[in-house]
């Protein structure tokens, strides 16, 4: 599903002693199918922003489109079921929405609040189980007697048996070891070339360069820039005026550029860095 925002507005407690603009005029274009990050400084933002797509909050001004639906500041709450079945949303720390007795209820709940059967429910809690690599025997056990990584697997697995065709991470991996934040990154990815529209917001540039085809720059309320990849982490000038740091592998050929090693175009993942650098150490790459 393509996602429009035309001059989209956000205003936190109109009226209020604490009225607050969390967006400002904010205009973009997802196509169906893309995997798009969103970054910018703590407080920018983001999560204003993306809480729009699913209607979780409403535009102050101007229109939102998913699809089909238009969101506006007149869309009421009833009807909006079916497009928070299409996107999910899985926030930070999802682990703190765990509720159930069991795993298998927590996961199969949403199904069927979305209108699969229990027996479908708990067929696909299982399926979503074994896509975010748990075991089958995990589903009887109490979420809360789980580890860290896996109560935020379990959260996850929640989100996608609604089988979302739009799916939001909000900084879905913070505080996990490396290699639970790979596997879920992977997952992601595996997702995205399975058709899901994946929107990702993250402070890990790392992530960004690698997995991402569109970026959404945010900073105190305004979409500054919209851009590929390659093209915002090679402005150097852009990143510093907004304190956004680079992939480490930018940094890296940076330093090496400055004892003598070339580079065409700086590389923004490790393997555009070693395709860059391999030749100019005398060997091959791929
Ligand atoms: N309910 C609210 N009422 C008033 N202001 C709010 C509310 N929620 C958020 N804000 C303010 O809106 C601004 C944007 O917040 P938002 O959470 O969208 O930023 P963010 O870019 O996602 O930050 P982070 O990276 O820390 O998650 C912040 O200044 C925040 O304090």
């Amino acid at each position: 599903m393509a996602i429009t925002f035309k001059n989209v507005t956000h205003v936190y407690q109109p009226g209020g002693p604490l009225e607050y603009e969390g967006l400002t005029n904010v205009s973009f274009e997802i196509p169906d199918g893309c995997f798009t990050a969103i970054i910018g400084q703590t407080g920018s933002g983001k999560s204003t922003l993306v809480q729009h797509i699913n209607a979780l909050l409403k535009p102050t001004s101007g229109t939102i489109k998913i699809g089909e639906r238009i969101i506006t500041s007149e869309t009421k709450n009833k009807h909006l079921k079916p497009l928070r079945q299409q996107v999910g949303m899985v926030f930070q720390l999802p682990e703190q929405q765990l509720f159930a007795e069991t795993v298998l209820d927590d996961i199969s709940f949403g199904p069927q609040n979305f209108g699969m059967t229990q027996q479908q429910a708990q067929k696909t809690a299982y399926q979503m189980l074994d896509l975010v690599r748990l075991p089958a025997s995990v589903a009887s056990k109490s979420p809360f007697d789980l580890s860290g990584g896996q109560m935020r697997r379990v959260a996850i697995a929640g989100v996608l048996a609604s089988q979302p065709t739009v799916l939001i991470l909000d900084e879905p991996t913070a505080g996990l070891d490396p290699q639970g934040h790979q596997e879920l990154m992977d997952l992601f990815y595996q997702l995205n070339q399975q058709g899901t529209t994946i929107i990702l917001i993250s402070h890990q540039m790392e992530d960004v360069a690698r997995y991402a085809q569109q970026v959404l720059v945010m900073d105190q309320a305004h979409l500054i820039r919209d851009d590929q990849p390659q093209a915002i982490f090679n402005d150097r000038a852009f990143l510093q005026a907004h304190n956004l740091l680079e992939p480490e592998s930018t940094q890296f050929a940076r330093q090496l550029a400055q004892k003598g090693f070339k580079f065409n175009k700086l590389p923004i993942t490790e393997e555009q860095l070693a395709q860059q650098l391999i030749p100019q150490l005398g060997g091959h790459y791929g």
